[in-house]
């Protein structure tokens, strides 16, 4: 991971004209939710391969994991189906370390940020990258950003509420690595082209 400008990261892509608007706006990443029955994001593995092979690989394919088992998530990591996996469940550090044994691909651990001991928590993750959000992931709804003022000791991708409108501001002051949107590219629940196109405008009209 290097510095450098701010990445950004569309997540919840899940049709084929998804894959066509992210690789019009070339974000930096694009998230898949998998074996997520209960999120209106959630693909198969089967659609995820399909999906994977349109994307452009000007784009790193992330995996969107809830609580899933080590073997799957290892298996599309170590398969080059996707390059990093996201887990936005209740992924513990015991967790991470039996799939450190199963991959040496990078992770991202996401957490729920209500106050500061849950941001104490995501510091100390042994993950490659932390991910930091409301709720339970896509909900469209910030978590309090003041509370980041605390945040010191490594890069982390903020999300959560995040749109073309709030970017610069969440950039300036609270310095992601990488801003990461689904609910607000959406129109009707579904991916849409012009917002995707903004949010990614918004953040690369970013300079710090
Ligand atoms: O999108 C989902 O439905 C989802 C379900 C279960 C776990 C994670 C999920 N999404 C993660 C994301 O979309 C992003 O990491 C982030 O939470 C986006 O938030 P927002 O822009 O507020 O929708």
């Amino acid at each position: 991971m290097t510095a450098g400008r701010t990445r950004i990261k569309i997540c919840g892509l899940s049709r084929m004209e998804d894959i066509g608007y992210a690789n019009e706006a070339l974000p930096d990443y694009c998230g898949f939710v998998i074996g997520v029955p209960s999120s209106r994001r959630n693909v198969t593995v089967e659609q995820l391969i399909s999906l994977k092979e349109r994307l452009s690989d000007r784009i790193c394919p992330v995996g969107v994991f809830v609580n899933a088992e080590q073997e799957l998530v290892a298996e599309l990591l170590n398969g080059g189906v996707i390059d990093i996996a996201q887990l936005h469940g209740r992924e513990d550090e015991i967790y991470i370390r039996r799939l450190r044994d199963l991959t040496d691909k990078p992770l991202i651990k996401a957490f729920s940020i209500q106050n500061l001991s849950d941001l104490e928590t995501a510091e100390k993750s042994s993950a490659d990258l932390v991910l930091l959000d409301h709720g339970k992931g896509g909900t469209g709804a910030s978590f309090e950003w003041e509370l980041l003022r605390h945040w010191k000791k490594r890069p982390y991708i903020l999300a959560g509420g995040l749109d073309a409108g709030n970017i610069p501001e969440a950039v300036s002051e609270y310095h992601p690595y990488a801003v990461d949107l689904s609910s607000s590219v959406e129109t009707g629940g579904k991916k849409d082209r012009e917002k995707i196109l903004a949010a990614v405008a918004a953040v690369r009209s970013i300079t710090i």
